[in-house]
């Protein structure tokens, strides 16, 4: 069995892949941990993530915890990452990540922790926006020249980063297959007198309503017709069992740092 050490036990991810784990054949609950202070400390992790009880109890991060896991997840917040990857290197545990929101300086971390452990990093697990991502690259190929390029992705009220990780992952892909930099030809948001469009932006459009579990929508628009790839998120298991399914690949894997299309076999 493969055991994994979820942080952020308490978060909506947390509880789901406590729940993704204990429902995979090859993978047990190693630890649940949640930060100093946390109301969950000792609660058994199965309950708090709905299902039967596992007897492991839930317990605030601590070097002890290490030995029972072989293999880290962190789907929390930013400013939790740091910490993190430093208990991944210093107790020499592959991690996967689905943290999204990252700045440029944790990106950067994540880099350097990856020469010392594997890490699998995603801004979404799902297999759909994977396959996504290359049907966005070949319509960008194909149309993104004479295309007007938006991005549209809906959220949950309590998210709290946007555009969604995977709105940027799918805008970097447009922009790298026709040589643009996202960083200077990314439009977020519109308002006021903003004049004609210009071709070679690519849009973001953001939505937080309700219990939108993830959804995004890629056009390509030109006069005469538009392109629409959509994918639809339902329920979060689906990136919960992503993320196990990397952590039972990674644990095989040298220090690097992997997407989850290499975990899925998608990467060419
Ligand atoms: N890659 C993917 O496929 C997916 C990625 N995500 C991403 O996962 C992340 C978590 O999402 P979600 O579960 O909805 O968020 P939640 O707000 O429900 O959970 C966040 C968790 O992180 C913990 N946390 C926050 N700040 C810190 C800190 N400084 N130190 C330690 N722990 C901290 C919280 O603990 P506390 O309650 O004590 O604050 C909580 O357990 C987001 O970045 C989201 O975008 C989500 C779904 C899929
Ligand atoms: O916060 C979420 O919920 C999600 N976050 C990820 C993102 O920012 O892309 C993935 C998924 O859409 C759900």
């Amino acid at each position: 069995m493969i055991r994994v050490g979820v942080f952020g036990a308490n978060g909506r991810m947390g509880r789901i892949l406590i729940e993704a784990a204990c429902q995979h054949r090859q993978v047990s609950l190693g630890f649940a941990s949640v930060r100093n202070g946390s109301a969950f400390e000792g609660i058994d992790a199965g309950e708090l993530a709905g299902i039967h009880k596992q007897n492991v109890a839930v317990a605030v991060i601590n070097d002890t915890l290490a030995i029972s896991a072989d293999i880290l997840i962190d789907f929390t917040l930013p400013d939790a990452l740091a910490y993190n990857l430093a208990y991944a290197c210093k107790h020499n545990k592959p991690i996967v990540i689905g943290t999204t929101g990252l700045n440029k300086a944790q990106l950067a971390l994540i880099d350097q922790a990856a020469l010392s452990v594997p890490i699998v990093f995603a801004a979404n697990y799902s297999v759909g926006v994977n396959v996504m991502l290359d049907l966005v690259e070949t319509a960008a190929a194909v149309m993104g020249d004479q295309a007007d390029i938006e991005i549209i992705e809906a959220h949950h009220r309590f998210k709290k980063d946007a555009p969604s990780g995977t709105a940027m992952a799918i805008g970097e892909r447009i922009a790298n297959t026709l040589n643009r930099d996202l960083a200077t030809c990314a439009v977020y948001g519109r308002e006021g007198d903003t004049g004609e469009r210009t071709r070679d932006t690519i849009g973001f459009a953001t939505i937080r309503a309700g219990d939108i579990v993830g959804e995004h929508t890629v056009l390509f628009a030109t006069l005469g017709e538009r392109l629409e790839i959509t994918h639809k998120a339902s329920n979060r298991l689906t990136f919960g069992n992503g993320a196990i399914t990397a952590a039972v690949w990674i644990k095989a894997q040298k220090p690097g740092l992997y997407s989850m299309r290499q975990v899925l076999n998608l990467a060419k």
